[in-house]
């Protein structure tokens, strides 16, 4: 008999046409050999054109299936994605303080602030706002914003990689011990250049800019990348420097579906 690889938690919603959502952590689970559960928390009816529906999972369903998997199969990273409202957001927190995920507890708590699909679909309630900075921020051992969040949650529009620090001073003033402000969407950047801050010291991460519409999925593969490192035992720089290799090579092999936005593909590693 094997043993076990280590486990991770996605809290996160479903994306019917599979690019994003929890079918993107899975896969990027798979491709990282660590392997996934899931507290899903909202079903979005979605394809590559955005999302014309959401059905969300009773706040008490979200916070059980996080104590069911924790206490019996043991977690050594969770990770948030789609969290859809604030009574999810406040129905969690206990028991990610009970089973001990976050600052505080044993278990790194990567916390990936989805507000929007990349079509501009909300995908978080702005009630939820307050509840995702108050709540889970603080408990937070990385978050990782796009642009469009970093906005709505420190009211900074970010145009340059100067105003990309001050976002990130700002952000982590709110409590997380580290801060990934994604460069994804500085469209004018070359490097997409992602910054990264722990409340001293800024570590900039370049990449490449692929002229592609095909990056669906592209925060939650980064994002569970990272959360794989960390259950193997990465600090959270050695981690992050994994995830954005990860991301680019899956942007490269990122593929067309549909009329519209094609999904990143996290198992560039297989043959197709
Ligand atoms: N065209 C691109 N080429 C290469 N890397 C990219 C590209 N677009 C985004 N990235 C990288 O992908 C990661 C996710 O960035 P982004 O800022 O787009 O997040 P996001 O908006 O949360 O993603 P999405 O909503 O599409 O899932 C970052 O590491 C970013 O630098
Ligand atoms: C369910 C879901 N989660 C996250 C995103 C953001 O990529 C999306 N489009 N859909």
């Amino acid at each position: 008999m094997t043993e076990a690889p280590p486990r991770v938690l996605t809290i996160a919603g479903s994306d019917s046409g599979g690019g994003a959502g929890i079918q993107a952590d899975l896969r990027t689970f798979f491709a990282c050999g660590v392997h996934g559960c899931v507290a899903l928390t909202a079903v979005t009816v979605q394809n590559s054109l955005g999302v014309t529906g959401v059905a969300e999972i009773p706040a008490e369903t979200v916070a059980a299936q996080i104590l069911s998997v924790a206490e019996d199969i043991g977690l050594q990273a969770a990770k948030t994605g789609m969290l859809a409202s604030a009574a999810i957001i406040e129905a969690i927190t206990p028991a990610l303080d009970r089973v001990g995920i976050g600052r505080g507890g044993r278990t790194p708590f990567v916390v990936d602030p989805v507000s929007a699909s990349m079509h501009g679909d909300q995908l978080l309630a702005d009630s939820a706002l307050d509840a995702l900075r108050g709540l889970l921020f603080p408990r937070a051992t990385l978050v990782t914003p796009n642009l469009d969040e970093v906005r709505l949650i420190t009211g900074i529009a970010v145009e340059d990689r100067a105003d990309q620090r001050v976002a990130a001073k700002a952000l982590h003033a709110l409590g997380p011990e580290w801060v990934l402000v994604k460069g994804g969407h500085m469209w004018d950047d070359p490097e997409c250049l992602d910054l990264l801050y722990d409340g001293s010291e800024f570590i900039e991460l370049p990449g490449p800019r692929y002229d592609t519409r095909h990056t669906h999925g592209s925060g939650d593969t980064l994002a569970s990348s990272i959360s794989s490192a960390l259950a193997k035992g990465a600090t959270v720089p050695e981690a992050v420097r994994f995830g954005k290799d990860f991301i680019v090579r899956s942007v490269a092999a990122a593929y067309p579906l549909g009329a519209g936005d094609g999904p990143v593909s996290p198992l560039w590693r297989l043959d197709r």
